[in-house]
């Protein structure tokens, strides 16, 4: 029996990602905003401790289980920013044109072998606000940051971002392939198996 679980996101690049993919896996996750949740305040120094804050504002404004993803990209030459600050880099929330822009700038004349980076993503998972046992799984996908945008797919620095493994921006390829092997995914994959393992334990209900 699938039970709802809250997706604490309201970034719209980021649930269709999880839609495709936790709907292959089976799990019916709504979004927050279909229950209305205020915007929790991204206070956190980590990507994990942000990923918690978001799951536990989501389950104390519904009572229902609730899925958060903290992510971002680090890049070497900056000394790991954006990292956690991915999503206002430029200062505007979510301006991912200008995001984009001031990452072109400051790499501006760095070498090819400089421009190395990752994506990273943490997701937690929280059965209700009190749980004292939230579980949190990380994912990364290396790359580097291109001299100009490319690709028309994906959201967010996904256009500056090379992937090696495919010859091409994170942009660039077809939803299907980036979410096999991003950063999101590779999260999934070990939630999912989380999951698995627990409805192998407590039969019937996988949360
Ligand atoms: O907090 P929520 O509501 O989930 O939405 P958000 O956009 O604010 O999300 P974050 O706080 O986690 O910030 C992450 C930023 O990192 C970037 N990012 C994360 N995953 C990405 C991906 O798969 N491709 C491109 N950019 C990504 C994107 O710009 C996001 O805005
Ligand atoms: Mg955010």
């Amino acid at each position: 029996m699938n039970k709802t679980i809250v997706l604490a996101s309201n970034n719209a690049g980021k649930i269709k990602e999880f839609n495709a993919l936790l709907g292959d896996m089976g799990i019916d996750v709504k979004p927050q905003s279909e229950f209305n949740v205020e915007e929790a305040e991204e206070t956190g120094l980590s990507f994990i401790e942000n990923a918690i804050l978001k799951a536990r504002n989501a389950c104390a404004h519904t009572g229902l289980p609730a899925l958060a993803d903290d992510s971002g990209i680090e890049v070497d030459y900056l000394d790991g920013a954006p990292g956690i600050y991915s999503a206002r880099f430029a200062g505007e929330h979510g301006d991912n044109e200008a995001n984009n822009a001031l990452l072109l700038e400051k790499l501006e004349g760095v070498a090819e072998l400089e421009r190395t980076a990752r994506f990273h993503c943490v997701l937690a998972y929280m059965r209700h606000k009190d749980d004292p046992t939230p579980l949190v799984f990380h994912g990364v996908w290396e790359g580097r940051i291109m001299t100009s945008t490319e690709g028309q797919e994906g959201f967010g620095y996904d256009p500056l971002f090379y992937v090696p493994e495919c010859a091409c921006s994170a942009a660039s390829l077809p939803k299907e392939v980036k979410n096999q092997i991003s950063h999101r995914a590779k999260a999934l994959k070990q939630l999912f198996s989380a999951f698995q393992k627990q409805s192998s334990v407590q039969q019937g209900t996988p949360f």
